[in-house]
């Protein structure tokens, strides 16, 4: 199967390429902020799948740069599924649980109301509203908490903050799923392939179980990778960042197991698999 990749140096990106053959395209082979040039990709390479795995993915930042996040995570997708749309060929585009507000404490349905609380996630709500509109076979997959051995996550900056420090204050009061970047790939693959063969697409949650706080995924990274760091939970307020997350980000994922035998990954076993390839496990 002929699949183009949006984003090559990203974790998912990255994964993707690690599964199956791709082609995936850098910035410099189609720089998202610019207008005409993911739709050219598309109809040049005149493949049977587009997965995007690109994004304006730097939450704090977002909130003074709102035109460019806007662009990428909300126009660029929007072209990217009207592209894809004309040449009959299904496209996947991956989403966020920060389109959520947080609310609550039980797990949302993709049926769930949304209701942004930043800017990243109104871009990335943005994004997601221009792919339906685009008409055409379109499937649009919400994780969380990405992680793997590759690129900017959580467990990379923990393990570099263990470097130098023996005790860490963490917030304990967002909960939700971290989700290895691998079984996103693998799990975009299979929903790929369905589609090319007759699966409708449509709106998906997945993201790895059991849910957690930031504060309980900080223990078990320093837990599996046999370091002495003490983790104090803080609340959220008393780690201001310029963007406010949501507390409650547990997503249910039923869905994607109803429709596509895909379950949920304990982050665990995934967090394992990561610190392996980091050369840091106990
Ligand atoms: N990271 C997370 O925790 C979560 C991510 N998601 C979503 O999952 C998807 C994949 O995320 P993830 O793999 O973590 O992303 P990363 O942050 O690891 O990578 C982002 C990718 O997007 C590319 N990119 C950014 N701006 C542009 C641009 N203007 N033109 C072309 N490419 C661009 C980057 O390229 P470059 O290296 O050149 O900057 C990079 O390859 C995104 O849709 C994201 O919103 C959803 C939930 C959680
Ligand atoms: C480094 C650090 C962070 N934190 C907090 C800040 C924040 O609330 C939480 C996680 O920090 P991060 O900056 O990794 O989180 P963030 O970049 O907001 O992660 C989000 O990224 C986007 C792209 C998504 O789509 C979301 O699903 C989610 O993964 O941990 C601490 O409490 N102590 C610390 O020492
Ligand atoms: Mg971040």
């Amino acid at each position: 199967m002929r699949i183009l990749v949006f984003g090559q140096t990203g974790q998912v990106a990255h994964e993707l390429q690690r599964q199956a053959k791709v082609t995936a395209l850098s910035r410099a082979q189609a720089d998202l902020s610019v207008p005409g040039v993911c739709a050219e990709a598309i109809a040049q390479f005149d493949g049977e799948l587009v997965i995007n795995a690109a994004a304006y993915t730097a939450v704090d930042r977002a909130e003074s740069d709102e035109a460019l996040a806007q662009r990428i995570n909300g126009d660029a997708p929007g072209e990217m599924a009207r592209a894809c749309a004309d040449l009959g060929i299904p496209f996947l585009h991956v989403s966020t649980d920060y389109v959520f507000d947080g609310s609550g404490k039980r797990a949302r349905a993709e049926s769930g109301k949304v209701n942004p609380i930043n800017v990243y996630g109104r871009t990335k709500l943005a994004g997601e509203k221009a792919v339906r509109k685009a008409g055409g076979k379109t499937a649009v997959l919400r994780t969380s908490w990405v992680f793997s051995s590759h690129g900017a996550n959580f467990v990379k900056t923990m393990l570099r903050l263990a470097e130098t420090r023996s005790a860490l204050t963490v917030v304990d009061d967002q909960i939700g799923g971290p989700t290895p970047a691998a079984d996103i790939a693998s799990a975009l693959l299979s929903m790929g392939r369905a589609m090319a063969g007759g699966h409708p697409g449509g709106l998906y949650h997945y993201s790895g179980a059991p849910a957690a706080s930031w504060a309980d995924f900080a223990r078990e990274i320093f837990a599996q990778s046999g370091q002495d760091v003490a983790v104090t939970g803080i609340p959220s307020s008393d780690y201001p960042t310029p963007a406010a997350r949501p507390l409650n980000s547990r997503l249910d994922c039923r869905k994607l197991t109803e429709d596509f035998g895909i379950a949920p990954p304990d982050w665990r076993a995934g967090l394992t698999r990561v610190l392996d390839e980091l050369g840091v496990m106990a």
